[in-house]
């Protein structure tokens, strides 16, 4: 039986405005009324225009900004109920910026995604070792992990809290953008790596993405996010069409079909942006 792992349930979130306490009444939502259940063994993709709400919804769904209503849960258990500690051991986290712990070579970063299954001595045993060369290895890290993690590119920095992350070995994982700084041939690699660690390990797994061929091709689901709110949620076939697309983005976009395999692109089209449309 597939397990729901991550549930947003009548989410409404909002920002505090600057010296002043958000209330109920005051708040201006960010995110609302959103319903989201992620299964294990599912990739979902959020996709939606710049400020949307992707990225709050992952720092909620994340239990970093608390919900003004409505519960996340986790495995069941609302968030609140966990412990950071337990959280961490089933939960692994990518933002959009990450700060990679400038002054440590890459495995020793890798390595503090072991951290929440340690002792209080942060022991490295033998299985933590060899999950951290598998994971070094499985994001194309090997030629660079006894290189200090300040002396790398943005991509190769963004790999490397990738890696982090998926040592955490954990059965949740949510990350933001994570191939923003990639080139096609790691923007692939990762894709596949995520789809693969997600069929095998059934990690529920939430993706804030850009490309919407990337979605396309490996999402399970997608939930389309518009203004706060969930406009489609559901299976590629479904969701990914040309109309709600228009309406997701607020613009025109070319839609096509694969004839041999039947999947769906879309591109982007010259001069049919938002004020074309209107
Ligand atoms: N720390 C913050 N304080 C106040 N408002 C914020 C904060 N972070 C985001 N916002 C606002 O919340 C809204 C949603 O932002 P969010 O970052 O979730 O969008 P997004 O869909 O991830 O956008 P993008 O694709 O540009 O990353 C935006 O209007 C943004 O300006």
């Amino acid at each position: 039986m597939t397990l729901e792992a991550l549930e947003a349930v009548g989410v409404r979130a909002s920002y505090a405005p600057p010296g002043g306490a958000k209330t109920e009444a005051s708040a201006t939502f960010v995110l609302d009324n959103i319903d989201l259940a992620v299964r294990e063994g599912e990739l979902v993709a959020l996709l939606g225009a710049n400020g949307a709400g992707k990225s709050t919804l992952l720092r909620v769904l994340s239990g970093t900004l608390a919900p003004s209503s409505g519960q996340v849960r986790l495995f069941g258990t609302p968030l609140m109920h966990h412990d950071r500690r337990a959280i961490a051991r089933t939960m692994a986290v990518v933002g959009q910026t990450e700060d990679v712990a400038f002054g440590f070579r890459v495995r020793d970063v890798v390595m503090m995604g072991r951290a929440p299954h340690q002792g209080g001595w942060m022991r490295a045993t033998d299985e933590d070792v060899s999950i951290v060369q598998e994971t070094i290895e499985s994001c194309d890290l090997a030629a660079l992990a006894d290189r200090p993690v300040s002396a790398l590119s943005g991509g190769e920095q963004k790999r490397v809290a990738i890696a982090r992350a998926l040592a955490q070995r954990s059965r949740v994982l949510l990350l933001d953008e994570p191939a923003a700084f990639f080139d096609v041939r790691h923007q692939i690699a990762l894709y596949d790596l995520l789809a693969e660690q997600t069929a095998r390990r059934k990690l529920a797994c939430v993706v804030v993405m850009h490309d919407i061929n990337i979605a396309t091709q490996y999402a399970t689901r997608v939930a389309l996010v518009k203004a706060g709110r969930l406009l489609a949620v559901g299976p590629v076939d479904e969701v990914m069409t040309y109309a709600n697309l228009c309406a997701t983005f607020d613009t025109d976009l070319y839609a096509g079909m694969n004839e041999l395999t039947g999947a769906r692109f879309f591109l982007p089209m010259r001069g049919r942006g938002a004020k074309a449309r209107a």
